[in-house]
C-alpha cells in the first residue's frame, strides 16, 4: 500500500524528546488533521511542498540510497503519519533490516501498526496551536498504549499551555512527560539570534517547570536541531 512521501533525510540526530541525540534517518509523510498556527513543517500539509507516492520497498531502498550503512534507527513523522494505513508494512520491512522505528504523532488518529513502534512519541497540541484536544479519544489512544514505550510531549509558547501540560501529566501520570520549546520564529533564516532566542525561552521554560509542584518528573528539552541548524529543513 503506497505512502506520501515528503522527503527522506539523513542520518542526523533526533533533536526532540524521549531519544534526543539519537542518530536516525527521517522519513516525513504528506497530509495532517491538524493545522497548528505555529507548525514548522505546514508545507506536508499546506499545499507549498510536493509529495511522491511510495511503495514500502521503495522508501527502504531511498533510505540505503541516501543513509548507506551509516543508520540503524528511522524516524517517521510528518504531517501526521497516523493518516497512512501503509506504514505497516513499512515498520515490518524495517525490522526486518535491523532498524529501530520511531514516530512523531499528535495523536488524533488510530492504526494498530502504532502498536509496532520502538519509540513513540505522542504531542497532544496545547491552546497556542488554536487546536483543541479530544480528550475522550486521548483516553482511548493512552489506553491501547498501556504497554508501549510511549511518551508525551508537548509543546510550550506561554502559561496557558503550561496549564494545559500540567492537566495532561496529571491524567496520565505513568506515561514519561516531556515539555518542549516552541519556536515563534519559524521563518528567520538568522541562525544565531534564532539560537539565542530559543535558549532565552528554553531557560523560561525551565524557571515555570522548576517552580510548579505538577512537574516534578517531567524532563524539559529544546529542539537540538533549531538550536544547531536554524530553520533549516532536512536536518
Ligand atoms: C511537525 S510535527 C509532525 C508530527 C505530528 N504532526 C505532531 O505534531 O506530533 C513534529 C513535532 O514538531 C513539533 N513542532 C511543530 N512546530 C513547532 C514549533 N514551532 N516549535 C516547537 N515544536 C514544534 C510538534 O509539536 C511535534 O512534536
Ligand atoms: N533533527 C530533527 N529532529 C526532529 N525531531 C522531530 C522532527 C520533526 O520534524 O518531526 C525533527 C526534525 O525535522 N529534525
Ligand atoms: S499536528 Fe504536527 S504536522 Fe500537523 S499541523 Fe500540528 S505540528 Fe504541524
Ligand atoms: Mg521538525
Amino acid at each position: 500500500m503506497k505512502i506520501p512521501v515528503m522527503e527522506v533525510f539523513g542520518p542526523t540526530i533526533q533533536g526532540e524528546g524521549m531519544v534526543i541525540g539519537q542518530k536516525t534517518m527521517f522519513v516525513r509523510t504528506a497530509g495532517c488533521d491538524y493545522s497548528c498556527s505555529w507548525c514548522d513543517s505546514s508545507f506536508t500539509w499546506d499545499g507549498s511542498g510536493k509529495s511522491f507516492s511510495r511503495q514500502p520497498e521503495e522508501i527502504i531502498e531511498e533510505l540505503k540510497e541516501i543513509g548507506g550503512q551509516r543508520f540503524s534507527h528511522v524516524t517517521i513523522s510528518g504531517g501526521n503519519p497516523l493518516l497512512h494505513k501503509g506504514i505497516g508494512e513499512f515498520i515490518g520491512l524495517c525490522h526486518q533490516e535491523g532498524w529501530k522505528v520511531a514516530v512523531e504523532t499528535q495523536a488524533t488518529i488510530w492504526q494498530d501498526w502504532l502498536l509496532e513502534v520502538d519509540d513513540i512519541t505522542l504531542s497532544p497540541k496545547p491552546p497556542s496551536s488554536g487546536m483543541v484536544t479530544d480528550f475522550g479519544k486521548l483516553d482511548g489512544f493512552m489506553g491501547k498504549l498501556e504497554n508501549a514505550n510511549a511518551s508525551l510531549k508537548i509543546v510550550i509558547f506561554d502559561e496557558t499551555d503550561f496549564d494545559y501540560a500540567g492537566q495532561l501529566h496529571l491524567r496520565y501520570p505513568k506515561t514519561p512527560f516531556f515539555l518542549q520549546v516552541g519556536n515563534d520564529d519559524i521563518t528567520t533564516i538568522d541562525d544565531a539570534r534564532l539560537a539565542s532566542r530559543l535558549i532565552e525561552r528554553y531557560a523560561w521554560l525551565i524557571d515555570l517547570s522548576t517552580e510548579s509542584s505538577i512537574m516534578n518528573d517531567v524532563k524539559v528539552l529544546p529542539q537540538l536541531h533549531a538550536l544547531v541548524w536554524g530553520n533549516k529543513r532536512g536536518v
